[in-house]
């Protein structure tokens, strides 16, 4: 990694997933590692990897932070799935606000790189996209149904317009990009995987939807950081700046069908992969529905929602994007994973269908089921007489 072994690094969310496994590749190398969170990793660090509590929503914890670095890898957010989805406030302050205290931070103290991990909704609102690349405008903020997505697409657009911003104190310019990943997955991943392991384990997990035919993208961890990392190169003087102001999609370049991607994790944990497949709208129909719920009771009873709107067309309308921009100017080339060491992980803590359920509670989960779904349906029904 060049010079890079003599660098000193901030990551932003570095007690997070993606955030943890950059730090210690980047320590791996040799280079000096701080990690700035609200909240304590989980997992051991190295003994040189240094952990900073704070807020980047506070300007003067990042101001702090910054000193003495080199280079930022801003990862922090909050948002991005479940019952975090829905806090508007609190989403707005750390995705936007924060975004703006370290770019300030960074002007004000002369770092000089910052990378952004943006992500592929800062483009995606539900459309069809096939082999999209980086011309593609963003989505226009007011057609983005989540909160999450609309604030990454403006800490995405503040991070690429804050590149060539003199720097104070000392000569030189900030040169920044942004890196839009899929979604996140490998060994440990805490944000998806545990969620859809407890629904197939529940039994919530009966049904498909949208085409077979519809694609989209993952990145196993490693990829997405070996693209940080390149990233972080190739906005040096060295590397000529040359992502400096640029955004890149990041996946593992392999468009596969939402459900077929974790076919091996369900039949790996040993349970059977669901034959029925649903309507995308009627399943779209059903998170607004639970939206509207949270909405009226999540005040006094945060419930984690079963899918929210986002999480129903990422998994079920075709997006992928071609990764020719990032190959050639990155020179990120990804390496081929499966969902082999995921089933490992799950399966080393204990998950695994172990015994069948009874005749009893299996019929009782299928009349559950089937009155939801006739629930939802009839709800579509105009009420007789309006
Ligand atoms: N996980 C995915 O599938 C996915 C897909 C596309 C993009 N991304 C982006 O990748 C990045 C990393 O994702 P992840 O899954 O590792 O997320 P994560 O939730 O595991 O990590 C985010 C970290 O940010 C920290 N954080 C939140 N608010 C903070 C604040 N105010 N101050 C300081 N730290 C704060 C959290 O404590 C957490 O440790 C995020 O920026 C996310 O938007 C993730």
């Amino acid at each position: 990694m060049g010079n890079a072994s003599k660098e000193t690094f901030l990551i932003t969310g570095g007690s997070g997933y993606f955030g943890n496994r950059l730090a210690l590749s980047l320590h791996k190398k040799g280079a000096k590692v701080i990690l700035f969170d609200i909240i304590p990793p989980s997992q051991e660090l190295p003994e040189d990897v240094v952990f900073v509590q704070g807020d980047i929503r506070e300007y003067p914890d990042m101001e702090k932070a910054v000193t003495g670095v080199d280079c930022v890898f801003h990862i922090a957010s909050y948002g991005m799935s479940g019952r975090e989805q829905l806090n508007r406030q609190l989403i707005e302050a750390v995705n936007v606000q924060g975004t703006q205290n370290i770019l300030k931070a960074c002007v004000e103290h002369g770092v000089s790189r910052l990378i952004y991990t943006s992500t592929f909704n800062v483009v995606f609102g539900g459309q069809v996209i096939e082999n999209g690349d980086e011309s593609l405008p963003y989505l226009p903020l007011h057609l983005h149904p989540d909160h999450y997505s609309r604030t990454k697409s403006l800490a995405d657009m503040a991070v690429l317009k804050a590149n060539g911003t003199v720097l104070k104190g000392r000569s030189g310019l900030l040169s920044t990009c942004a890196l839009r990943p899929a979604g996140i997955y490998g060994p440990g991943e805490q944000r998806h995987l545990p969620r859809i392991v407890d629904y197939i384990e529940k039994g919530i997990f009966r049904f498909v939807y949208g085409k077979p035919s519809s694609l989209v993208e993952f990145v196993h961890v490693d990829n997405l950081v070996s693209a940080h990392v390149l990233a972080a190169e190739a906005l040096t003087p060295e590397k000529q700046h040359r992502a400096a102001g640029q955004a890149y999609f990041i996946s593992d370049g392999r468009p596969v069908n939402n459900f077929e991607f974790f076919r091996p994790l369900v039949e790996g944990l040993g349970y059977r992969f669901p034959t029925l497949r649903l309507p995308i709208s009627l399943i779209y129909f059903f998170a607004f529905l639970t939206e509207m719920i949270h909405c009226l009771i999540g005040p006094f009873y945060n419930f984690q929602p079963l899918l929210t709107r986002t999480e129903v067309y990422k998994t079920g309308v075709t997006h992928y994007f071609s990764m020719t921009k990032a190959k050639a100017e990155l020179g990120y080339e990804p390496r081929e994973y499966n969902l082999d060491e995921v089933v490992q992980w799950f399966r080393s803590r204990g998950h695994g269908k172990k015994c069948h359920h009874s005749f009893l509670s299996r019929l009782l989960l299928n009349v559950l089921f089937v009155s939801a779904l006739v629930a939802v349906s009839l709800s579509f029904l105009p009420v007789v007489g309006s």
